[in-house]
């Protein structure tokens, strides 16, 4: 499979479960069924313990949503514990539907629930349409499916696949407030063998700086003076030390890069920490920008022998 590392034995993948929610639907459409063995983990965190403890191979977990924005529990648990690196990104359209149990009308609805993300991207249609239900949190869209089988609430917000893998009746499809809604996923891994540069691929890390005038700065300098175009930047707190945050930043190219690494390593020197997150394919069906000749490879190499030449002697 492209981007996991090498091996003798079937992968065993983990998946934000139970079994109907998007993330399932996100590692089918990148890994084909045959391809090793796949488990529901019932949360993010558990997904991610299960490849740090070595149960599974790798996990597929949700990492940001095109109208919702980050998850924060996959940032977290990504930056914290045990490093884990990115082998590959899925991107899944996602639309929602409102489950109920066969017989249940609109009018019956008097609780309901889902993942956050599901129910902050469908939170107009839910106030025009169940005003007054106030919706509860649960751990994933299908999660929320199974406990209205099991009588819990009265209805979630799900894929359609959820609906019918909980014997539920969809009452209303398409509820999302923005139609085109996707999902980014990842799927990690421990660390081990970097997937091989494609000439299209992103790298992913996250710098904690300290707290002082022109760090993040100094961060975004060292991207901008290598050429290399950032895909996106977010912020986190440490939670263990009050107003200091930790950026997360996805790049375009491969830490094989020369300016990629020299970048890294130079993030390596200004921040107070750099944990590498990993450089897998792009694949969100965009072309990384053309790199200038004087951020190249060969640049860099030609640029390094001077420097041996200069400081042997040889000016
Ligand atoms: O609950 C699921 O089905 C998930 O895969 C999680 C998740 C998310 O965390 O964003 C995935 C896609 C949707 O945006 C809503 C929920």
């Amino acid at each position: 499979m492209p981007g996991m590392p090498p091996s003798t034995s079937p992968t065993r993948f983990a998946y934000l479960g139970p079994e109907g929610t998007f993330a399932e639907a996100a590692l089918s459409s990148a890994v084909a069924t045959s391809e090793g063995t796949r488990t529901p983990r019932p949360s993010v965190p558990a997904t991610l313990a299960a490849v740090r403890s070595g149960d599974v191979d790798a996990g597929l977990v949700p990492m940001e949503n095109s109208v919702e924005g980050s998850v924060p529990t996959t940032m977290d648990g990504l930056a914290d514990g045990d490093p884990l690196i990115i082998t590959r990104e899925v991107f899944l359209p996602v639309a929602f539907t409102l489950a109920v149990r066969p017989g249940t009308t609109l009018a019956d609805v008097r609780s309901l629930a889902s993942h956050p993300h599901a129910l902050a991207q469908t939170g107009r249609w839910l106030e025009a349409n169940l005003p007054g239900v106030a919706p509860l949190p649960a751990s994933s869209t299908a999660g929320a499916a199974a406990a209205v089988a099991a009588g819990e609430f009265d209805a979630a917000v799900c894929a359609a696949i959820a609906a019918q893998r909980y014997g539920l009746d969809a009452l209303a499809d398409d509820i999302a407030d923005h139609a085109g809604a996707v999902t980014r996923f990842v799927l990690v891994t421990q660390p081990g063998p970097l997937p091989e540069p494609t000439g299209n691929d992103k790298t992913s890390l996250v710098a904690v700086v300290t707290d002082r005038t022109g760090a993040l700065l100094d961060v975004l300098r060292e991207f901008a003076v290598r050429g290399i175009s950032l895909t996106r930047i977010e912020s986190r707190p440490l939670r263990d030390r009050l107003w200091v945050y930790s950026f997360f930043l996805d790049c375009e190219g491969h830490i094989a890069d020369r300016r990629v690494g020299e970048a890294l390593a130079a993030l390596h020197r200004v921040c107070e920490d750099v944990r590498f997150l990993g450089s897998y394919p792009r694949d969100d069906g965009r072309e990384n920008r053309a790199v200038e000749p004087d951020s190249a490879d060969d640049a860099f190499a030609e640029a390094a022998e001077w420097l041996t030449r200069v400081r042997a002697g040889r000016v």
